[in-house]
């Protein structure tokens, strides 16, 4: 049970047949958006992070997205999709500071030389972790998981969980997307069942 004020809130989140979606996570906690393939779970994360066009608005700390500039919004709020995109030609250019990543790396199960190669030399499963690596360098408050282990074998898994339960601890307050039961109930507080728009009408 959430008993400190929500860090995260969203209120009527709507884009196309998507939504609305209401939601709030406190610090530390995290919230499963789970439903069939189809019913909006990306689409509302991507809201959240203010990604697409979208009715309704977010806010973190009672300020409202609307209210802020969107790179400061994204400065708080970080999406990271299952099928990162990658725009520098080494894995090295996507950090601020990449020399910081060797114990993480290691901790993944990523060999530190990885850094230097080009984003398309890795496999899927080397690529999701380093995009996970990416999204918490500067450990923003709100974290919004896609489908975080999809590509990872069970011990990358266990050590991907690990390290966003160290997140939560920290106070980061965590918005996750998972087909996996078993992940949703090893890392969620709440969840929250989105319906595809067909199975919604009257
Ligand atoms: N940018 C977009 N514009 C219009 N429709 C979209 C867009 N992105 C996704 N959709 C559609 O919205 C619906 C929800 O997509 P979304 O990716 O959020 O589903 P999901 O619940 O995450 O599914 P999955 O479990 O398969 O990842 C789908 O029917 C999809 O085709």
């Amino acid at each position: 049970m959430q008993t400190q004020p929500p860090t995260l809130t969203a209120k009527g989140l709507k884009f196309q047949s998507i939504g609305p979606v209401d939601l709030a996570v406190a610090a530390g906690g995290c919230l499963a958006l789970v439903g069939p393939s189809g019913a909006g779970k990306s689409l509302t994360l991507k809201m959240i992070a203010d990604l697409v066009p979208h009715d309704g608005d977010c806010f973190i700390d009672g300020t409202a997205a609307s209210s802020m500039p969107a790179p400061r919004w994204r400065s708080q709020v970080r999406y990271v999709s299952s099928e990162p995109g990658w725009w520098a030609p080494s894995v090295a250019g996507h950090f601020a500071d990449p020399k910081t990543q060797a114990d993480a790396m290691k901790r993944l199960f990523l060999d530190a030389s990885l850094l230097s190669a080009a984003p398309d030399r890795l496999s899927t499963g080397e690529r999701q972790r380093m995009a996970f690596l990416r999204a918490i360098e500067d450990r923003p408050k709100v974290l919004l998981l896609d489908e975080p282990t999809s590509a990872l074998d069970p011990a990358s898994v266990t050590a991907v969980e690990e390290i966003v339960r160290e997140l939560m601890a920290a106070g980061a307050a965590i918005v996750l997307t998972s087909h996996d039961p078993e992940q949703v109930e090893r890392l969620a507080d709440e969840v929250l069942t989105l319906k595809k728009a067909t199975e919604m009408a009257p």
